[in-house]
């Protein structure tokens, strides 16, 4: 399979986008299976083709390179990783550090991830050596970033007096909490703490906007420091590695404080915060991967709450009979 097979597929180049990618992919495909190492494109591909096929090749964790001006650019792809055409030394370290699974927990994780797909930021390295451990054993993640905090009950009443103190002083956060106070969710407060302290799973619906992602937490967390004087870790869920720090950001401004006091996020190969913060968010790859480490169980007790987003589409045709 050499270029001269790729050469005769380039020849009937399709035009549209979505066209040029399931023509691209089955070139890529094709390549992927050949022994070759590189395979150049013909310089027949516009910017945008080339654009899609660099796009496609980013997502693959394929190398891509066009060279060439004018009429006679050209897009070349790699198997390993190269810099200026040059083979990169690193790419073979990286191969190295393949994890592999015995086969019962390959199944078992091979379900859970069909189920619930990490994101595309969680499936490269995340925080490789804490996961893997240095001493090299697989799977085992000695991170405490999901530890409940220490705080002693006189640590947890100064923190609420410290927000109360604040809201005093602050005309910035008082006006973001009159604006909490006519979030749609504001009537629910008391109903959603008592159902979390009498159920062990409930499911909070409301339309978007009215505070389930920026509120819910801060409830969770102001009542077992108020009412219960107990510490917690609050593990909450984003689809989206940007959307995990953009809420915690969030929710850090709405109580005044800098993003990584009580509030904190981790996500891949970034993380604010740490074991003293009570209120976490992470993707939902990053959850699983605490969830099935090896050696979880004594961190993952720890954790007295995990929220997770569901995007639930209801198909109202379904409720016809
Ligand atoms: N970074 C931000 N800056 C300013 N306002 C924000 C910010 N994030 C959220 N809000 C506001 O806070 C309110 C509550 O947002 P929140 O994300 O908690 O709602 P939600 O119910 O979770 O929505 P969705 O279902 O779309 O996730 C909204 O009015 C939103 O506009």
């Amino acid at each position: 399979m050499g270029n001269k097979r790729f050469r005769a597929e380039n020849a009937g180049k399709p035009t549209s986008v979505e066209a040029t990618r399931i023509w691209a992919s089955k070139v890529i495909d094709d390549f992927r299976a050949s022994g070759n190492e590189v395979y150049t494109f013909e310089h027949n591909l516009s910017n945008s083709e080339r654009g899609v096929i660099h796009q496609m090749c980013r997502k693959m964790g394929i190398q891509s390179k066009s060279s060439g001006r004018g009429d006679q650019r050209r897009l070349s792809i790699y198997k390993g990783r190269h810099k200026n055409g040059k083979k990169d030394e690193k790419s073979n370290r990286e191969k190295l550090k393949c994890v592999s699974f015995p086969p019962e927990a390959d199944a078992i994780l091979q379900e859970l991830f069909t189920h619930y797909p990490p994101c595309d930021g969680d499936t490269a390295a995340t925080s490789f050596n804490k996961y893997s451990g240095k001493s090299g054993k697989q799977g085992q993640w000695n991170d405490d970033f999901f530890r409940k905090p220490k705080s002693s009950s006189e640590e947890i009443l100064e923190k609420v007096a410290s927000l109360s103190s604040r809201l005093r002083k602050d005309k910035a956060l008082q006006e973001i909490s009159k604006l909490r106070s006519k979030l749609p969710i504001t009537s629910f407060r008391e109903a959603i703490t008592s159902a979390v302290e009498s159920n062990q799973v409930i499911l909070i619906s409301g339309e978007t906007g009215c505070g389930k992602t920026t509120q819910v937490p801060q409830y969770l967390l102001d009542h077992m420091w108020s009412n219960k004087r107990e510490t917690c870790k609050i593990v909450c869920t984003q689809p989206r590695r940007i959307s995990a720090m953009s809420v915690s950001e969030r929710i850090s401004c709405e109580r005044g404080e800098s993003i990584g006091e009580n509030i904190g996020y981790k996500v891949r190969l970034q993380s604010k915060g740490g074991r003293h913060s009570s209120v976490v968010f992470c993707t939902n790859g990053i959850l699983l991967r605490v969830l099935v480490g090896k050696g979880s169980a004594s961190y993952v007790s720890d954790i007295t709450h995990i929220i997770v987003v569901l995007d639930i589409l209801l198909n109202p045709l379904s409720c016809v009979h």
